[in-house]
């Protein structure tokens, strides 16, 4: 079994495949990231679908790296017989999307196998397969996928898979390429994997030297970027949290979720990650989709849509599928989307004002957008919510969501000082913005302690607290800022990373079990550190995190601090996001360019 840190992300903006050491693509939704997986061995085994393409007999790769700076990835192998490389890609689509694996022969003369099992809905369905046109044709209600190879090698079917088996020398090359589209209509065109793989690398580079920062780990942040890029479904500019779903955040656990879909929080951040690193058309592409979802009476604003903005997300469970390493339930759906979380009205003016400082088109729409959301908080923020960590255990008044209402509000009093022909009641903002910040200093934190709590009246802390400064709550050198810094530290600390939080996991959240260490969470402890001044702490912090990304640059939500190992969705926006930030805030001053 593999671990999460053994996959590697390739995609087409639309959708996003997984593909392991072993040489097997186990995770691919097709045609959206949301659709039903036609690979689902990540969730568990090959009779859920998957593609392996390696030298029989050979467990895992020599090694493997993203070309340059592009989503095409390198797997070598080394064998007695010599070397072979596999390049995979999902070239940006045309009319279907494609699945590209070109084997080169780099030495000697290696014998390669393909085994494809195709499991449409989830890893259910077996595909009724036929040959047409030197092609192979699976069908089963409304999937069709083809499979073809230039130039065209003996394939086979056994074990209700598609098998090949052939030798590459040196220079030698053969590409398979995988085209899915609906079944009740024509083949799509084919398309040429060669020239493919020329164009793909040519449009990820031209779009990676766009980034403005130069500062040390370069590579990093462009890679975090390049992973941000591919979570954006390109068609509507929605943005989704993660490509997969159920990677569990324990080992064996329950606590495993459906991430395909757009969370204002992780979409406005990951907005405003683009927009610091000088990406400005995509900041552009996810205003225009918030415009499009949000629309309608703010009261109904969700804190996650579709991909298109879609509002129902219900959630079920796969009970076929036995889980990553056993961690079950596989869910599908995500009913945090019924849930109140207040934060995410902060989030979304925040990035809204940070997107016009930007230069982004003024559009009369998004100032009426902020208007109405504010108006619905003005009275709105008085009621507990579930928070930005989506607790199933009951609302409370959460620190973090009633800091990040001030946030909203101050955002909004700015604009209205700063731009005389904003329309707006700026002294009933001015002073709800202070009656916000009164009530957080009252009864969200406590004195005895000097510290700022989870919710109000309660002992528990609360990593979210960290963005207290970031946010201009209050400045970095407050002594209730820098209480909460040490306090968190101390009781959330693990192994140097963090947790979100301590309390009781059942009363807090609803959950049995225990979760890792946050990724994203530690980011924040880094910008929090260098703003307060202990910046060597923080770069030695940052370098730390660096280092638990896998080998081709990638995080996942969570890390296992007792096992050493990747823990959650993968990969995770949220982590990426933090990485970005915490490169801009601690060298983005010196070394932009
Ligand atoms: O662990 C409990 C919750 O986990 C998920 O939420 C987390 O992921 C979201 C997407 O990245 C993020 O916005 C949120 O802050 C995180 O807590 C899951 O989606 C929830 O359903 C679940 O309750």
């Amino acid at each position: 079994m593999l671990r999460i840190e053994d996959y590697a992300l390739i995609g087409d903006e639309q959708t996003a495949a997984l593909v392991g050491t072993d040489g097997s693509v186990d995770w691919l939704c097709l045609p959206r990231f949301d659709s039903a997986a036609c690979f689902a061995r990540l969730l568990g085994d090959e009779s859920n679908g998957h593609w392996r393409i390696a030298p029989p007999g050979q467990e895992r790769c020599a090694r493997r790296a993203y070309r340059e700076d592009s989503l095409i990835l390198d797997t070598v192998w080394e064998t007695p017989d010599g070397a072979v490389q596999v390049t995979d890609l999902m070239p940006q689509r045309h009319t279907a999307p494609d699945l590209v694996r070109i084997v080169q022969g780099l030495s000697g003369e290696v014998t390669v196998r393909s085994t494809l099992r195709l499991r449409f809905d989830y890893g259910s369905v077996v595909p009724w397969v036929r040959r047409e046109d030197g092609h192979r044709v699976a069908v089963a209600g409304p999937d069709s996928a083809w499979l073809r190879s230039v130039p065209e090698v003996h394939t086979w079917g056994e074990d209700l898979g598609t098998h090949s088996e052939f030798t590459v020398k040196k220079g030698e090359r053969v590409a398979f390429v995988l085209t899915w589209h609906p079944s009740h209509e024509p083949r799509p065109a084919l398309i040429d994997p060669y020239a493919s793989l020329r164009h793909s690398l040519k449009d990820w580079q031209a779009w990676a030297s766009r980034c403005r920062y130069r500062g040390p780990h370069r590579d990093m942040v462009i890679r975090s970027l390049i992973t941000l890029k591919a979570l954006t479904y390109r068609p509507t500019g929605g943005i989704v949290a993660a490509p997969t779903t159920s990677l569990p955040e324990e080992p064996g656990g329950v606590r495993n979720w459906d991430y395909r879909f757009c969370w204002l929080r992780d979409s406005t951040l990951t907005l405003t990650a683009l927009l610091a690193a000088g990406y400005v058309e995509e900041a552009e592409a996810w205003r225009n989709w918030l415009l499009r979802a949000v629309a309608g009476d703010p009261a109904d604003l969700q804190i996650m849509y579709g991909l298109a903005g879609e509002r129902r997300l219900p959630e079920f469970e796969l009970p076929w599928l036995a889980g990553f390493n056993g961690a079950t339930p596989v869910r599908v759906g995500n009913d945090a989307v019924k849930q109140l979380q207040l934060d995410v009205y902060g989030e979304v003016v925040d990035s809204l004002a940070l997107a016009r400082r930007a230069g982004l088109s003024a559009q009369p729409d998004v100032w009426a957008l902020q208007s109405v959301l504010l108006d619905f908080l003005r009275t709105a923020w008085r009621q507990p919510d579930e928070g930005l960590w989506e607790v199933r255990g009951g609302r409370r008044h959460f620190v973090h969501s009633k800091v990040m209402v001030w946030v909203a509000v101050d955002r909004l009093v700015r604009a209205l000082e700063e731009y005389p022909e904003l329309d707006g009641d700026l002294d009933g903002w001015r002073e709800l913005r202070d009656e916000v910040h009164r009530e957080v200093r009252e009864k969200g934190y406590d004195p005895e302690r000097n510290t700022f709590t989870q919710s109000y009246g309660s002992r528990e802390l609360d990593a979210a607290l960290l963005l207290i400064p970031r946010v201009g709550f209050l400045p970095p050198d407050d002594p209730r800022v820098l209480g909460t810094i040490d306090a968190i530290r101390t009781e959330l600390g693990q192994d140097g990373l963090v947790r979100r939080y301590t309390a009781d996991a059942a009363e807090l959240d609803g959950l049995p079990g225990q979760e890792g260490a946050f990724l994203a969470c530690a980011f924040w402890l880094v910008d929090a550190l260098h703003m307060t001044g202990r910046t060597q702490e923080a770069r030695e912090l940052f370098e730390r995190l660096l280092g638990l990304a896998n080998d081709v640059g990638l995080l996942a939500e969570e890390y296992d601090t007792v096992n050493g190992r990747l823990l959650g969705n993968f990969p995770q926006a949220f982590s990426h996001i933090g990485l970005v930030n915490s490169a801009l805030a601690l060298f983005g001053d010196e070394e932009a360019g």
